[in-house]
């Protein structure tokens, strides 16, 4: 039986990039599903190659230009946020893929666990608003959460056959992003060209900018808490600026594992896919003897105080973090339509973190509100920065 997929965010980096993984594999995996937001003519272009049962876009003014478009196939055809969140929970669909940005990837995610699908979970951004709740409804629900995040795969790989043997301690590398070997003083001149310029990995904006501040780094460190069951400390980032070593664990004996590879998010992809199995492939693989040198250095904080604030927020728990990442994607978009600067985004982050009203406990409709509130604030910012 081929497994039935449904690709949240089919449109982006990597929603294309599982779609060539499934065009890879057309006797293992079906796409059930693909879904949007406002690249109307790549999904009908994607819905035309894969026919899938159904095809949902977020931004509902292209409605109509999809239904037209896809007229002679027997598709159906959905538009809104609410037929996303509904169009998981179908019977068929084994696996979901998150890869939709930001925190619109939250309430499709609930839904699918609560449908007890299997989660590959791109959206780093579910587990960094409400990682709590995730991890207890998918231990209610017994459905698996699979990263796809090439560090959290990386660890998810190592951890395999270990299953009684805890982690000391996890090293998520860091690429350093553009802007690594940059003094501090030169920051106040970097544009949102040199941001976009990542050194390792060609993904969507908001990730890439996410990584020349390194808060994707720190959104990972959250990430990582909540997947695999650690503590802050027990956490440490190194830059590895070849990001060829995906990540490292090391157990209580002193052994360290780690996952190596090309930058290639293909096969954290094919492996959310078919795991526990692995597939053949016969593209570019790593040659070792390419690199006559792997380096790892201690992040600077100074530098990139994104980082710094993922910790803090992650040791403060409660909504904290999804204050930072309302905060983010508000000053990430500002940024990204030059509005404000590269270092006025932690400004901006900074500000909203202190006065945001803090909840201990929050429940999903806390979330909801925090976000609502958090965004209010920062926007309200942007106009005094
Ligand atoms: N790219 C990468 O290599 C990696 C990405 N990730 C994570 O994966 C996720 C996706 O990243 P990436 O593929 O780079 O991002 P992209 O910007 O390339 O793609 C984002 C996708 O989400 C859709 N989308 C955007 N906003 C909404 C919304 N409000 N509702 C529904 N769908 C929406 C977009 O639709 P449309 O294009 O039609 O507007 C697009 O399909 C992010 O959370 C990122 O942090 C993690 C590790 C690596
Ligand atoms: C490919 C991937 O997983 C990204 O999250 C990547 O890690 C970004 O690179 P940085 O290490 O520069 O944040
Ligand atoms: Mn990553």
């Amino acid at each position: 039986m081929k497994k039935q997929l449904a690709i949240l965010g089919s449109t982006g980096s990597i929603g294309t990039q599982a779609l060539d993984v499934v065009s890879d594999h057309p006797d293992l995996f079906e796409i059930y599903a693909l879904t949007a937001n406002n690249h109307v003519e790549r999904l009908i272009e994607q819905a035309r190659k894969f026919v899938p049962e159904a095809v949902v876009i977020a931004n509902e003014d292209h409605y109509h230009s999809l239904k037209e478009a896809l007229a002679d196939l027997p598709i159906k055809i959905y538009a809104g946020t609410d037929a996303i969140a509904q169009i998981v929970e179908s019977a068929p669909i084994d696996i979901v893929l998150t890869a939709m940005v930001g925190y619109a990837g939250l309430r499709p995610t609930i839904r699918a666990i609560k449908s007890k699908k299997t989660i590959a979970l791109a959206n780093k951004e579910t587990l960094v608003v409400a990682g709590e709740l995730i991890k207890q409804l998918a231990l209610e629900n017994k459905t698996p959460v699979i990263p796809v995040d090439s560090e959290h795969s990386a660890i998810f790989q190592c951890l395999a056959g270990e299953t009684h043997n805890p982690i000391e301690k996890i090293i998520l590398t860091a690429s350093g992003g553009p802007f690594r070997t940059f003094p501090k003083e030169a920051l106040c001149n970097v544009t949102l060209h040199d941001a976009l310029k990542h050194p390792k990995w060609k993904m969507g904006a908001k990730i890439t900018i996410d990584s020349a501040t390194m808060m994707n780094k720190g959104f990972e460190v959250i990430e990582a808490k909540w997947l695999f069951d650690v503590k802050p400390e027990q956490i440490e980032v190194a830059v590895h600026p070849q990001s060829i070593v995906h990540s490292m664990i090391e157990f209580q004996d002193g052994a360290i594992k780690a996952q190596l590879g090309i930058p290639d998010m293909k096969l954290p992809i094919r492996y959310a896919f078919s795991y526990p199995n692995r597939l053949k492939y016969n593209g570019k693989k790593l040659c070792i003897e390419e690199y006559a040198q792997l380096t790892f250095e201690r992040p600077d904080i100074g530098k990139f105080p994104l980082l710094g604030f993922a910790y803090e927020a992650m040791k403060v728990g409660g909504n904290m973090p999804c204050i930072l990442n309302a905060a983010n994607e508000v000053a990430v978009n500002a940024f990204l339509k030059e509005k404000i600067s590269y270092l006025q985004i932690a400004d901006l982050i900074a500000d909203t973190m202190q006065r945001v009203s803090y909840i201990k406990s929050p429940s999903y409709e806390d979330y909801v509100h925090t976000d609502t509130e958090a965004r209010k604030i920062a926007i309200e910012q942007l106009t005094v920065i």
